[in-house]
């Protein structure tokens, strides 16, 4: 199983108490498959999301990515994970201003070591991929606001993640880019073998998954198997 959570807590301080944000939550997701996560605001969503991505620990249960128990290890530990395993897409492409498209991805690439030239490449077959081969050169105020998004989706691939999480990707298109961004996240996720998990409150994104679960006050409710 690529993405494992088993029984997990997680509490935030809340005056005198403290407010369960996930409650015994379980979830799996097997590589090249997409979940997607719906619920009300404030239900947990984006919790559930950072404690998969191993930037939250959760107070009790277990986070298991790519086969590796995440509770046993240092912050240092959990950083080198996520740079070899976790593509991570926030709402907001926060792309830098003063980089272009290649260089956004090349930036996210560098600390994994590999000589710049290669990167440079991926970074290329990467914005291809996404439909964005002739844009490589562009800043982000040149691009549009679908094409900031498939950039963020790229520059996510970079370190070929096994676990890709993404937190409401399309919550700033219209109708027609989300769908596009949405072809792409189906397409790549199955290519490449991606764990995904998807954040959305948009219902047409439903029928592309292969499991939605529902979070509802930090609980998740039994997987439904998408029609
Ligand atoms: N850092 C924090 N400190 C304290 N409480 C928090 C913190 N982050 C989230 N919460 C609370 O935890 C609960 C779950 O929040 P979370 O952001 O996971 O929900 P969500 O489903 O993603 O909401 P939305 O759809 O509005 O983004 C909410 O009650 C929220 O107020």
């Amino acid at each position: 199983m690529t993405l494992l959570l088993h029984d997990v807590t997680l509490t935030y301080p809340d005056g005198e108490s403290r407010l369960t944000a996930l409650d015994a939550v379980g979830l799996e997701v097997p590589a090249g498959t997409l979940t997607a996560v719906v619920g009300p605001s404030g239900s947990g969503k984006s919790s559930l999301l950072a404690v998969a991505a191993t930037l939250v620990t959760p107070d009790s249960g277990r986070v298991v990515v790519a086969g590796r128990d995440t509770a046993p290890m240092s912050a240092a530990q959990k950083s080198a994970l996520r740079r070899e395993h976790i593509g991570i897409v926030f709402q907001q492409p926060n792309l830098l201003a003063s980089l272009t498209a290649a260089e956004q991805l090349q930036v996210m690439a560098h600390l994994s070591g590999r000589p710049a030239r290669q990167l440079r490449r991926r970074a290329l077959e990467l914005l291809d991929a996404v439909g964005l081969a002739d844009k490589a050169d562009k800043r982000p105020h040149q691009l549009s606001g679908g094409q900031r998004q498939r950039v963020n989706i790229a520059r996510a691939l970079m370190n070929e993640p096994t676990v890709l999480l993404v937190d409401e990707p399309t919550s700033a298109l219209d109708h027609e880019r989300g769908a596009a961004v949405l072809d792409l996240l189906v397409t790549l996720t199955r290519e490449r073998s991606t764990a995904t998990v998807l954040v959305t409150h948009d219902r047409a994104h439903l029928e592309r998954m292969d499991r939605t679960v529902t979070m509802t006050d930090g609980r998740l409710a039994d997987p439904v198997a998408a029609a």
